[in-house]
């Protein structure tokens, strides 16, 4: 089989929403898609009605194919300090006409903050390693895992835009989507991401070979890179400083920013000024925020939404649980 969903944007591209069709009759909740993190969780009926504002709320009462998962319960906390908690059930869940009948759909019955306050967001749908689940006592299986063997390819692919909707793949490469060849890098799957190595950068006509660690995560907005390429960036942007009020590197936002190149594999994928100069970082609109930040104190890089934006990303399984990750323009 093989599937096709759209991934849209909220305002600034800060993240991507998928529709997702849980239960019988299907009861469609939009998902940020994330390939940082291992749980498919949603707003339900079990939701405090105070932490719902807006969202769609998946109720397995009403569910003809829902069943209880005894004595499991979830957990989980995400960098930017965000959280949710609940118990497990079982359902039907479809991504772009692909679907599984046992899906573990973890109910939230406690959302953080920033979770109630973004009316669009339905519930994430995890696609990092099955290993960083979070329920208790026995771990379940991401949706990618649960229906990779009845894909014609153990793949999955991610086709981000800037400020317009793009598109996840499941189970095939669409030759359209992506210009020249496909660089494969092996993937460390040992702490549950889909972690790589990027082999170097450059900044106008400056190239570095520099190599580092970074995941491939389409749950984080930003591309948090080495200090190393921080500064190196923006020293070349008149006027850029690094405001610890508004929590990272920020500039003018007339200022005339250059683009950035990462180099993963054969291949070197562009990220434009455009899609670096984020968004408004103060009320007046003077200042801007980057959308490269430092990976200080992660222990590694995080190639979020900007970066992978510019990029069309080949999350592959392998074959004997040998993954890699396929990197292309477009
Ligand atoms: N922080 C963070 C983060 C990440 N690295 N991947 N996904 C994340 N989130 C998903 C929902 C909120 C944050």
């Amino acid at each position: 089989t093989r599937g096709s969903a759209e991934a849209v944007p909220e305002k600034d591209d800060i993240q991507y929403l998928t529709p997702v069709k849980i239960g019988t009759p299907p009861q469609t909740l939009n998902l940020d898609f994330d390939s940082g993190s291992s749980d498919l969780w949603v707003f339900s009926s079990e939701t405090p009605s105070r932490q719902v504002n807006g969202q769609a709320q998946y109720d397995p009462t009403k569910s003809s194919t829902s069943s209880k998962v005894d004595g499991q319960t979830w957990s989980i906390s995400y960098g930017d300090g965000s959280a949710s908690s609940g118990v497990v059930f079982k359902d039907n869940v479809d991504v772009g006409g692909v679907s599984f009948p046992a899906q573990a759909v973890e109910v939230a019955q406690k959302v953080s903050s920033s979770f109630s306050s973004d009316e669009n967001n339905d519930g994430l749908l995890g696609l990092a390693f099955s290993k960083i689940n979070t329920v208790k006592p026995n771990k379940q299986i991401t949706f990618f895992d649960n229906i990779m063997s009845n894909l014609e390819k153990p793949v999955w692919t991610s086709d981000l835009k800037n400020d317009a909707p793009g598109t996840y793949n499941f189970g095939y490469i669409d030759e359209d989507a992506y210009t020249g060849e496909i660089s494969y890098v092996p993937v460390d799957n040992s702490q549950g991401f889909w972690s790589f190595e990027a082999s170097g950068y450059s900044i106008g006509n400056k190239s570095v070979p520099l190599k580092f660690q970074g995941i491939a995560d389409t749950g984080t907005s930003l591309a948090m890179l080495p200090q190393e390429i921080n500064t190196a960036y923006y020293s070349q942007i008149q006027g850029a400083t690094m405001s610890y009020s508004l929590g990272g590197y920020v500039f003018p936002c007339d200022a005339k920013i250059p683009d950035f190149t990462y180099k993963v594999g054969d291949v070197s994928i562009t990220i434009p000024a455009s899609f670096i100069n984020y968004a408004e970082a103060d009320e007046e609109g003077k200042k801007c925020f980057g959308g490269i930040q430092p990976d200080t104190d992660i222990g590694f890089s995080i190639f979020g939404d900007v970066a992978l934006k510019a990029a069309f990303v080949v999350f592959d399984a392998g074959t004997e649980s040998s993954p890699r990750l396929g990197w292309a323009n477009k």
